[in-house]
């Protein structure tokens, strides 16, 4: 940004003012076709008068185009030792994630550090085979085409970085390579040679997308120079090039922050900006310049406040994208993640292309479905899951624990946690498989202390020993109690496992009859999926009465309603259809369900079990219930296999391919006598 000096005689600082940018354009870098454009501004600006408007916006415009980091980029460590090394310190856990991240920053070094390969297209001969032998000198692959239709038919074949063509040539001539290259490989660049130098075939070269002119005889030391400034320009290039990483997964597992960690480890800049909400695409394109106060979008603007041109953008919530009258932002951020597309990026207020190719652009989604098609094409998506109870533990211990001893300044006061009293935050005020409420949990255990300090008090005795007893004391009550496995078994009350975008959930479907006139009551907020899931349940139970010990009538004068609490959550999904299903066996053949039981199927008409998804959260969600026994369709068994052991610790956990084996499985064998006492309801 430039800064305009004010005095007592010129305190809007505007005399003067087009002289430092004029200044400050002669200093500036810029690619040719911004100069020529900043050029022009410049002149139009000198016809303007300064006090009006159009001014202002012009000075502002140039001093935009001007501070953009149009040559500026930071040096990436390709180490992946120390990538490595960085991400498992800052990270605990997400092995599967921190090997995808490697081997794909292992592909794209790969990429970067690939052989440059140079095309020089010349009808002289002596003129081709001397460039060829400068630049073999200088160690890249050169290869030579005597006309521009070899030369096209070379560029088709094999994947050049640079191509150097004569202009005046038979057949194809410069210009037209030039075009015809911009379509097949818009990777390369080309520079353009020739020997009848004149301003206009200069500017029609670059106008069409030339990166440099040389004129002949070719000056070999400005050659080697400009070679070198594109090779470097290229790596940069490539290092970002290829899908984008999209990070999915639960709130709170890690997703900002190991972005952030890929920043730190490859040395490059980092910034972040959350999507969730936008709706407006001039926020991403900006406004054009003729709007009263128009920006730049937030990309643009971003890269500047950064100051370089190969920064890591971490897009933040892109499945929360809106869209309406102000336009579709997802058309615009499928030209910015686009490698073949976001080298001409067009920001409306520049009114310039600018190229975004060399910016890693990192995404985050809770629910990847969410996004569009085409969208979701272009992205290599990376999925993270919730946390279990002893990672939790050891996340706490190594990272969030002194994390919030620092930051509520106190690190110098030896506070230590065990053991125990982490896992009883863990456990008792804690159920989501992220990690924000245990950070919120442990920072108000922090800022008690932090008072306690300042007051002179002391908490139990020992304020640098947190134990569980402490815990209590600073947390109060515990918030959640080990629900699910210690309520009674009830009759017509069955546990299910879900999974929604912040994790996996037990859900408890409850099912009660009533004399009435064969209605199927639905409530609790279901979406058409469910109820569908429950209508066959009904149906499969009616059929198949006989043999799951039921009165063939039973529906003759009942209504019967099914009730999934939480009422106000709207709930949709096929998983549920199984647990409906024991629920109303469990109703008519009045045999209580085990409530430490939890079981997740898509159920078809015929009582087959169909697979679900989401059974690494739907086991974390029992875990941290405390079930003890899960079923899971038989499609689910392999998947179940290769989990790590600590996701099935405490479980058990039994594949079925017939509902009538669940049916055994959950409910009790002896059918209930006494009428049940309403004092035990199971709680979410
Ligand atoms: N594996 C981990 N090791 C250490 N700290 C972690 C780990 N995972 C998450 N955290 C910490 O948990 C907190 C929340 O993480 P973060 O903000 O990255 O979540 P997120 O997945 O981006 O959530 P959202 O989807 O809501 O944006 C951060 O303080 C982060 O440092």
């Amino acid at each position: 940004m430039i800064f305009f000096r004010k005095s007592q005689d010129d305190p809007e600082g505007q005399i003067g003012k087009l002289d430092v940018l004029r200044a400050a354009v002669h200093k500036a870098k810029l690619p040719h076709h911004v100069h020529r454009v900043v050029l022009k501004e410049l002149e139009l600006l000198e016809s303007l008068d300064p006090s009006t408007a159009e001014y202002g916006i012009g000075i502002t415009y140039l001093d935009y185009l001007v501070s953009l980091p149009w040559f500026h980029f930071t040096e990436d460590d390709l180490r992946l030792d120390h990538v490595h090394a960085v991400l498992e310190a800052d990270h605990y856990g997400l092995q599967p994630v921190k090997e995808r991240i490697l081997e794909y920053l292992a592909v794209r070094t790969l990429c970067s550090l690939q052989e440059f390969q140079i095309l020089v297209v010349d009808d002289e001969q002596i003129a081709r085979t001397n460039l060829e032998y400068v630049l073999r000198k200088e160690g890249y692959r050169v290869d030579t085409a005597a006309n521009g239709e070899e030369a096209l038919r070379k560029i088709k074949a094999c994947p050049f970085d640079l191509i150097l063509t004569d202009l005046k040539m038979e057949k194809l001539d410069g210009l037209q390579l030039l075009e015809q290259t911009r379509k097949e490989a818009p990777h390369a660049e080309t520079v353009i040679i020739t020997g009848y130098a004149t301003v206009d075939s200069a500017v029609e070269s670059l106008k069409k997308g030339a990166v440099h002119y040389l004129s002949k005889p070719v000056q070999l030391d400005a050659l080697r120079a400009l070679v070198r400034s594109i090779k470097e320009k290229k790596r940069h290039m490539q290092m970002a090039r290829g899908p984008v990483l999209c990070f999915s997964g639960p709130p709170g597992t890690g997703k900002t922050s190991i972005g952030r960690s890929i920043a730190k480890a490859l040395g490059r800049r980092f910034a972040h900006m959350s999507l969730a909400g936008l709706r407006d695409e001039a926020e991403l394109r900006g406004h054009r310049r003729t709007y009263v106060g128009a920006m730049p979008g937030r990309i643009i603007q971003e890269i500047r406040r950064l100051g370089v041109r190969n920064p890591v953008l971490m897009l933040d919530e892109i499945d929360k994208i809106g869209q309406d009258f102000r336009g579709d932002p997802a058309s615009v951020l499928l030209e910015i993640l686009d490698a073949e597309q976001n080298t001409l990026f067009m920001d409306h207020y520049l009114d310039v292309p600018f190229d975004l190719s060399a910016t890693m652009f990192i995404a985050t989604a809770n629910v990847v479905e969410r996004l569009p098609g085409p969208l979701l094409d272009r992205m290599e998506v990376i999925e993270f899951s919730g946390y279990t109870g002893k990672e939790k533990e050891q996340i706490a211990q190594r990272h969030l624990i002194p994390k919030k001893l620092r930051e509520n300044a106190l690190e110098g006061c030896k506070v230590h946690f065990t053991d125990e009293a982490i896992r009883a935050v863990v456990r008792d005020y804690t159920r989501e498989p992220g990690l924000r409420q245990l950070e919120r949990e442990i920072a108000s255990i922090c800022r008690k202390l932090a008072r306690a300090y300042v007051q002179g008090t002391q908490i139990l005795g020992q304020p640098e020993y947190i134990d569980e007893v402490a815990v209590k004391e600073l947390l109060g009550p515990p918030r959640y109690a080990p629900t699910a496995a210690a309520t009674a078994p009830r009759v017509g009350v069955t546990t299910g496992l879900v999974w929604s975008e912040l994790g996996g959930e037990i859900i408890f479907v409850e099912a009660t009859r009533m004399p009435g006139a064969r209605q199927l009551i639905l409530t609790g907020s279901l979406g058409s999926v469910l109820k569908e899931s429950a209508q066959t349940a009904l149906s499969f139970v009616r059929s198949h009465a006989e043999a799951l010990g039921i009165d063939p009538h039973f529906f003759q004068e009942t209504d019967i309603h099914i009730h999934i609490p939480a009422g106000a959550i709207p709930k949709d999904g096929p998983s549920a259809g199984a647990t409906i299903c024991l629920a109303l066996v469990s109703l008519l053949t009045r045999r209580p369900a085990r409530c430490d039981v939890a079981i997740s199927a898509e159920m078809t008409l015929g009582g087959r079990l169909l697979a679900v998804s989401g059974v690494r959260e739907k086991l974390l969600a029992a875990q941290r219930a405390h079930l003890r026994t899960v079923i899971l369709p038989e499609g689910n068994k392999a998947e179940v296999e290769n989990l790590p052991a600590d996701v099935l610790e405490g479980l058990t956990i039994l594949t079925f391919g017939e509902i009538l084996q669940a049916v055994e499985e959950v409910l009790a064998s002896e059918p209930l006598s006494v009428p049940q006492e309403p004092k035990t309801p199971c709680r979410i």
